[in-house]
């Protein structure tokens, strides 16, 4: 593909998200199957365009209109190049499979752009963040706002986990190294290993006998929080396509009883799948028809831990799905809060006395989080904070997240992950 037929494709895959508003992965899958015949170059490429002007399209705004120019989908990408010091007349030339041309006017006006204008826009534009979401964010993140905003960012490195029921990680390594991929160990997770630059794990042996799965280091940590241990009951109460309850599975040894619930039956298909392939055989799962199913009555008191992997404003996963800040609105952000109340005391039922409920989110927002747990306790006295004995389950490297004693989080400046909280409770014996 020449340069400008990678740009007029971001230009369309712009579009496409603009007149759908699905998610930009979504569409970028789609419109990468009805298109076999671009190389992996050009998609790696294409993808770069996309992302970076969706993480970046509050100052790219900013920066067009400061100049008077035009804020549609092709002049977000004029601005991504200008600012990456490309030639724009070049690219933007009406030859087949490139942007049309632009106009003598336009060309002359771009003489008005200047990327050092961002210096004197609000911090909400400069950093990429809702502005109504701002206040919400700092309140979370304090003095590490800025820092964490920047970090959030960048794209982030692909983390994948060891089934342990197959492989030591030295081992993964080694015949990851063996086919040439340049490997480096996560800090925190004793299972992760990371992929700075690109690489088509799933075209390898290895994962398709089952030996890792694609998994943020930060959800790793969430899995190895819970414990889980061979011979107890576990429910992971919202486990969409497993990535947690895998890691949980391998974790208890295939022994025990490990329920994975979700109201979305087609995340628990991918599951079944999973589990196949990573040889686990004490998962079972339950499409429940909300979080008061009556599975939840006839399994109430019954679970060591439920793991409620609660949905959320994935604030902290704006690395990932960079245009996910901009599809998050006020409503939308309450509606979550009010499911999370929901669930949690529903699925609180299904702890046993003396047996661990842990709450995470991959949010930010105290709300979301903190406030949460602690309203969850002010209505439920028979649960109570439950100290997260993070010396043991994480020796070393406690520099690289915040912990209080029974609750942690990640960032992604701080820890190299997305943002995770969790928290652990305990039910009165
Ligand atoms: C953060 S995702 C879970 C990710 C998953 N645990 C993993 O590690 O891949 C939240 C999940 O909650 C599920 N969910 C939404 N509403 C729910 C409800 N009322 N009860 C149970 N699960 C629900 C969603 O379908 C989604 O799969």
């Amino acid at each position: 593909m020449r340069p400008a037929a990678r740009v007029q494709a971001t230009i369309e895959l712009l579009d496409e998200r603009a007149e759908s508003g699905y998610p930009a992965d979504r569409i970028m899958a789609a419109y990468f199957k009805q298109r076999r015949y671009i190389g992996a170059k050009d998609k790696a490429a294409i993808s770069e365009y996309f992302y970076s002007v969706l993480r970046q399209q509050s100052s790219l705004t900013f920066l067009l209109q400061s100049a008077s120019l035009p804020t549609d989908n092709r002049w977000l990408m004029v601005a991504l190049l200008l600012c990456a010091g490309e030639n724009v007349a070049e690219l933007y030339n009406g030859e087949q499979f490139s942007p049309a041309a632009l106009s003598a006017s336009s060309l002359g006006s771009l003489e008005q752009f200047d990327e050092t204008r961002l210096d004197t826009a609000p911090s909400y534009i400069q950093l990429n963040v809702p502005e109504w979401l701002e206040p919400k964010l700092q309140a979370a993140l304090g003095e590490r706002y800025v820092d964490e905003m920047h970090a959030m960012n960048q794209r982030a490195a692909t983390d994948i986990r060891v089934n342990t029921l197959k492989a030591t990680r030295e081992e993964l390594v080694a015949e990851l190294e063996k086919v040439g991929f340049a490997t480096e160990l996560t800090a925190l997770s004793p299972w992760g290993i990371r992929f700075s630059t690109r690489v088509a794990l799933f075209n390898t042996d290895m994962f398709r006998r089952g030996w890792f799965e694609v998994q943020d280091e930060g959800s790793q940590l969430l899995a190895l929080l819970s414990a889980a241990s061979p011979g107890q009951t576990i429910v992971d109460f919202c486990a969409g396509a497993g990535g947690k309850t895998l890691a949980m599975a391998a974790m208890m040894q295939n022994k025990g009883s490990l329920y994975a619930c979700d109201v979305h039956s087609k995340r628990l298909e991918q599951l079944g799948k999973r589990k196949k392939r990573a040889d686990i055989h004490n998962i079972r799962t339950h499409v429940l028809s909300s979080e008061h199913d009556k599975w939840v009555k006839q399994h109430s008191g019954r679970a060591d831990t439920v793991l409620i992997d609660a949905p959320c404003s994935g604030t902290g996963t704006w690395r990932r799905s960079p245009d996910s800040r901009w599809n998050l609105q006020p409503e939308g952000l309450a509606n979550l809060v009010a499911l999370q109340h929901s669930i949690l005391d529903s699925a609180c039922r299904l702890v046993k006395p003396g047996g661990r409920l842990l709450y995470a989110t991959c949010s930010l927002l105290q709300e979301e989080n903190e406030e949460q747990i602690s309203a969850f306790l002010a209505r439920n006295s028979e649960f109570s904070a439950s100290t997260l004995d993070l010396s043991e389950l994480l020796p070393g490297n406690h520099e690289r997240f915040v912990a209080s004693d029974h609750s942690m989080r990640t960032f992604p400046g701080l820890s190299g992950t997305d943002g995770f909280f969790v928290a652990s409770l305990v039910r009165a014996s």
